[in-house]
């Protein structure tokens, strides 16, 4: 490092403090969005699964496709600093897009609860989310190298700490985010009709955006600030191109072979540079088949989550929204990373087994394959429960029928002899329970709970459905001035219809005259069956992610290290483009079925990969630079000496000439 920390706490400069803070909001604000992000395309804009899950993976892809952008930034042109600064702004602007986007009350002319003119809501949200995946993706491979970039050489120690506290920071953020949002978007709220409240679940990630770039703009004085050292991205790809120009040029056998494609590039290009550009190439090419992780990583925000709103999510008394499922993964994250490195690597190594990088990415692989195998038997559950519950449903809703036929022909006028057909036949969305009420009575009754109405219900007919959520909910019943109340317990996606009988006494309480028919049961398969799932994908995501990334450090070439942590980044990009081209082109009518596929194309990818895996030879750049470097100098030495040589030489030279040409004279004068 060239220029000086001025404060330090511990042997760690004071900067990095702000740094770390900057990540840990960042990565808040980040996840918070992305948890909700799924059911506000379902149920705000009203897209189906299909539509959901691919803007979902296309707005990932561009988030892990921006970090060259970024890098190219910084390094070309305006230095780390100042590009995390202007790309936070571009990215709170995009939070804000987002927030204000899920206010369904800017379009809600007619105050029904939903948005009249979605193209707004579609549009805006659009243009948010580009400005988010160009300001988290363009920041991101800047924040940890600019971290970095605070240590000096002797602080090797403390650099590495700190990029553990900084993979910590990442998963805290969004541990918190991920279980605060989803609570947020579960709220009603809204200022002329009540609705989930995304508005609020997308304002507080963009708040806390704003907060990460006040904290990382406080830092400014104590940062040690690189300038831009010019765009290695740049020479890197000048080099290639002109090493395949020269090949091509040179392809007649006359020519004499070389012992790789690079070093056609000698003519024009540093032996040091290309020597760095094979190191890389080498690791890229490693690189082609990792994708496919990422394609069955990240379908824990979109695939999984919609799954979980299928499930029941008590646990005991404390309710767990779907998209809080996601929390396990950064929970587990923080206790794996400690037991992985502290326990089980060490065993496998007093075992005697060479357990490489390599090889923990491979097993990384094969855990998120068990992961969707995994998936796909709580999927066939959950089918073969909303089998049972259609069933369950088609016999007693006949059974139902015939119920009310007898009571409304023996009370009702015959034009109210008509039951309504317009009854539910599939859940209803959200895990919430879609209630109505019969009124057998002879009078009009009106119910009631503080999210709703049903309205005055007249004798003999029934009330319109209404959605209510999960937990305890008391219904006031009405005739007149008599009231009294009706309470009970709903779980989630479940569908009801209460009685009023015709000998209802009105009291404090009718809890014993209701009745209640059950026409859709609640979800019977429970969220604590995508555990074991969560487990694989991140005891994956540890062995896989983790080893990646310090694999993709150790292997780069000094002056490389951000050029491969862009590829590494780009390796997540095509993983979720590869999720919208399988889900696109395989159409598989069963969402088990296409998990299956999903884990057995990893197999195969994971096989292909252990094969290139076992070629790989490991390399020291530093060493190989060392090497270069002292070859150059004894290179710089021999030609010294060979210059000093032939500079003696030709003095001898001279001399001999001038002793010829003196003796000449002298023979002439004489
Ligand atoms: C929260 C998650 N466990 C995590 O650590 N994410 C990292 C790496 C993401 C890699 C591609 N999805 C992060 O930087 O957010």
């Amino acid at each position: 490092m060239a220029g000086t920390i001025n404060k330090e706490v511990c042997g760690y400069p004071l900067s990095i403090f702000f740094i770390v803070v900057n990540e840990f909001c960042e990565r808040f604000s980040y996840y918070g969005m992305r948890a909700v992000l799924v059911l506000y395309f379902k149920y705000f804009l009203r897209w189906d699964d299909d539509l959901a899950t691919s803007i979902y993976h296309t707005f990932v892809a561009l988030c892990y496709l921006t970090p060259i952008l970024g890098a190219i930034v910084a390094d070309s042109w305006l230095g780390k600093f100042k590009t995390i600064i202007y790309l936070s702004i571009v990215y709170a602007i995009g939070q804000v897009a987002m927030a204000v986007s899920a206010i369904h009350d800017i379009t809600d002319t007619d105050r029904d609860g939903t948005p009249d003119n979605m193209t707004f809501h579609v549009v805006l949200s659009m243009v948010g989310l580009f400005l988010i995946a160009l300001g988290t993706g363009g920041i991101k491979p800047c924040v940890a190298a600019f971290g970095g970039d605070q240590f000096s050489d002797h602080q090797d120690r403390q650099r590495r700490t700190f990029f553990s506290v900084f993979y910590l920071c990442i998963n805290g953020g969004s541990l918190l985010s991920t279980i605060i949002t989803p609570i947020l978007r579960a709220q009603d709220c809204g200022i002329h009709s009540q609705q989930k409240c995304y508005s609020l679940a997308f304002g507080v990630p963009a708040a806390l955006m704003l907060v990460a770039l006040v904290v990382f703009i406080v830092g400014s004085g104590m940062y040690y600030k690189a300038e831009p050292q010019g765009n290695i991205m740049l020479d890197v790809c000048k080099c290639i191109g002109f090493a395949i120009k020269n090949r091509y040029r040179h392809r007649s056998n006359q020519y004499p072979k070389r012992q790789h494609w690079m070093d056609w590039a000698e003519e024009k290009y540093d032996k040091l540079l290309i020597a760095q550009i094979k190191m890389v190439l080498k690791v890229l090419f490693l690189y082609i088949p990792l994708p496919m992780f990422w394609t069955l990583f990240d379908q824990k925000g979109s695939r999984w989550t919609l799954q979980a709103t299928t499930m029941n999510g008590y646990f005991g008394s404390l309710v767990i929204q779907p998209d809080q499922m996601q929390t396990v993964n950064p929970i587990l994250i923080l206790t794996l990373v400690p037991i992985m490195d502290s326990v089980i690597y060490p065993l496998i190594n007093k075992c005697g087994l060479n357990f490489t990088p390599l090889k923990r990415m491979t097993v990384g692989m094969l855990l998120a394959a068990i992961a969707f195998v995994c998936a796909a038997l709580v999927q066939i559950e959950i089918d073969v429960s909303r089998k049972q519950l259609l069933y369950l449903f088609i016999s007693s809703s006949h059974f139902y029928f015939f119920f009310l036929n007898l009571i409304f022909r023996k009370h009702c006028p015959p034009s109210h002899q008509h039951p309504r057909t317009d009854d539910i036949t599939s859940k209803p969305q959200e895990g919430n329970n879609a209630i109505r009420f019969v009124n057998g009575m002879k009078t009009a009754v009106n119910v009631s709970i503080p999210a709703a109405n049903f309205g005055l219900i007249e004798p003999f007919s029934y009330s319109n459905y209404s959605l209510i959520k999960n937990g305890k909910v008391t219904f006031t019943l009405w005739s007149g001035s008599q009231s009294c109340e009706y309470s009970t317990d709903f779980g989630f996606g479940s569908s009801y219809t209460f009685f009023i009988p015709s000998t209802l006494v009105f009291g404090p309480n009718c809890q014993e005259s209701i009745t209640a028919a059950e026409d859709i049961k609640p979800n019977s398969v429970h969220m604590a069956l995508q555990i074991p799932q969560y487990f694989f994908i991140t005891a994956g995501e540890v062995m896989f992610s983790v080893t990646g990334l310090e694999f993709s450090y150790s292997q780069a070439p000094s002056n490389m290290k951000a050029v491969l942590q862009a590829g590494w980044l780009f390796t997540v990009a095509i993983g979720n483009f590869i999720v919208l081209i399988v889900a696109e082109l395989a159409k598989l009518p069963k969402q088990w079925a296409e998990y299956v596929l999903f884990a057995s194309l990893l197999v195969a990818v994971c096989f292909i990969f252990s094969i290139m895996a076992y070629f790989y030879t490991y390399i020291d750049p530093a060493e190989i630079e060392a090497q270069f470097k002292k070859n150059v100098n004894e290179d710089d030495e021999d030609n010294k000496h060979k210059l000093q040589k032939t500079e003696v030489e030709m003095n001898k030279r001279d001399s001999i000439k001038c002793h010829d040409e003196d003796d000449k004279d002298k023979q002439t004068k004489m």
